[in-house]
């Protein structure tokens, strides 16, 4: 798909009640109803926003998948197969609050990648530094690292969703050289070392905001946008479409 995307990352936000509101308000916006437009939200209201968003152009996205394969005993998780029975497009795969909050390591997140891809779910990894790796200039080893799990991928579609975590929530984004400079890295790196789809896309994530949509859209190797927090206001989320939807 030629353009940009924009994913929302709802986190562990909103109830049924306004889950469906922030839905039903993305829907009279032509801006966001769009096939390029997707919303991961909390696992728990999937179902019920699948439904709404039968027959429209809004793709429903995961947050998180599990790294088990088959239906089992594994209690408390939800399979890749279960998000695709209720609609999901794109699963988030190794977002940095997981990473951090959960450990999770590359291992894990080779197998929930795959999951993905054998239920026909787009698989979205997540990498970038922290402020410390930053600071110490070893940012891209430490991408690179993440990348990794792609190398052992033989095929399918997925994508790649730079989020420096010191921009994450922080209000700090990270400046257009930045951004270039590590999403040219990203698909250099993968065009030697993965084996990728038909192409490559990345997307930007970290204060992504009405403000700054449009000139980071418009900034070179960068696909599209994960929004966290502007992605739970209506609003604002509209006029970040609506920044890529010019750019088609
Ligand atoms: O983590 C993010 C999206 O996955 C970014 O969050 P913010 O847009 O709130 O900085």
């Amino acid at each position: 798909m030629a353009g940009k995307l924009i994913i929302g990352n709802w986190k562990m936000n909103t109830r049924a009640q306004s889950a469906q509101s922030l839905v039903d308000a993305l829907l009279e916006q032509p801006a966001c109803d769009q096939p390029w437009v997707g919303v991961a939200a909390p696992a728990v209201y999937l179902a019920a926003l699948g439904a709404r968003l039968q027959g429209r152009s809004i793709r429903l996205a995961a947050q998180d998948v599990s790294a088990f394969a088959s239906d089992g005993a594994y209690t408390g998780e939800i399979s890749a197969a279960m998000l695709q029975d209720i609609g999901c497009a794109y699963v988030l795969v190794g977002h940095s609050e997981r990473r951090q909050y959960f450990a999770e390591n590359n291992p894990q997140l080779l197998a929930k990648m795959n999951n993905a891809l054998a239920a026909g779910i787009v698989p979205v990894l997540c990498v970038g530094e922290t402020l410390e790796q930053r600071e110490q200039g070893d940012y891209l080893e430490v991408i690179y690292q993440q990348l990794a799990v792609l190398a052992e991928i033989n095929a399918g579609e997925y994508l790649i969703a730079y989020e420096p975590v010191w921009a994450i929530g922080t209000g700090k984004v990270a400046t257009l050289e930045q951004i270039a400079e590590i999403h040219s890295a990203i698909k250099t790196w993968c065009l030697q070392n993965a084996k990728p789809s038909a192409s490559i896309r990345v997307l930007y994530g970290g204060s992504v905001k009405a403000e700054n949509a449009e000139s980071i859209l418009m900034t070179d190797n960068v696909d599209g946008a994960l929004v966290g927090g502007a992605s739970l206001d209506a609003g604002s989320f509209r006029m970040i479409c609506q920044a890529a939807g010019k750019l088609i």
